[in-house]
């Protein structure tokens, strides 16, 4: 199991699909699974329920995510902002990558997407500020992706997980 975590723009959807696809394994993106358990854009469900009812949610579709069969998994930037999540992610057996993105970088690859509502946030500085230190604390393993293309981002994490014992893994998914 791998899980991707890091800041809007580190290239979690992108590269986890991409790695996924050459590993063989499932991708799953936390936002997809909240927006097709609601049946609502997550813009919509920041304007209608609000940022905590949101990190709610994800919580416990991390969980679930974290403690189901193998994938490769793409957090939400925000995650790590529940204690819960940061727990969940701590406490399991996946590997962790921290996608490190800088900030000029992170925007730039941005834009002003209107489906990331953070991104109106008038603090967003300091929040990305503030994520830096609990996306280190949650990473099994931090891969920078700043001057790098999603596919050499992608190439990094595919050696590194092939490198690992299969073993465990496969016991940790097969049950028995
Ligand atoms: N390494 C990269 N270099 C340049 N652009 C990237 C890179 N990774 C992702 N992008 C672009 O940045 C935008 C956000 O990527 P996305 O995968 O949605 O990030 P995240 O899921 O981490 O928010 C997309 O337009 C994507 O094509
Ligand atoms: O940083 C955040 O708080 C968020 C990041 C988004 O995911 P990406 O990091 O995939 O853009 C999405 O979960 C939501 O818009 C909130
Ligand atoms: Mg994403």
């Amino acid at each position: 199991m791998l899980v991707l975590v890091g800041f809007m723009g580190a290239g979690k959807t992108t590269v986890g699909r991409l790695v996924a696809d050459r590993l063989g394994l499932p991708f799953i993106d936390s936002d997809l699974v909240i927006e097709h358990r609601t049946g609502k854009a997550v813009r919509d469900l920041f304007a209608e329920e609000g940022e905590r009812a949101f990190r709610d949610l994800e919580h416990q579709v991390v969980a679930e995510l974290v403690g189901g069969p193998d994938a490769v998994v793409a957090l939400g930037g925000g995650a790590v902002e529940h204690e819960g999540t940061r727990r969940v992610l701590q406490a399991s057996p996946a590997q962790v990558v921290y996608l490190r993105v800088g900030w000029e970088q992170a925007l730039g690859r941005l834009g002003d997407d209107p489906a990331r509502p953070m991104l109106r946030a008038p603090d967003l500085r300091r929040i990305y500020e503030r994520r830096l230190a609990w996306y280190e604390e949650v990473a099994t393993w931090v891969v920078p992706t700043d001057g790098r293309t999603p596919r050499e981002v992608g190439a990094t994490i595919i050696e590194r997980a092939r490198a690992l014992v299969p073993a465990p893994a496969a016991e940790r998914s097969g049950g028995s």
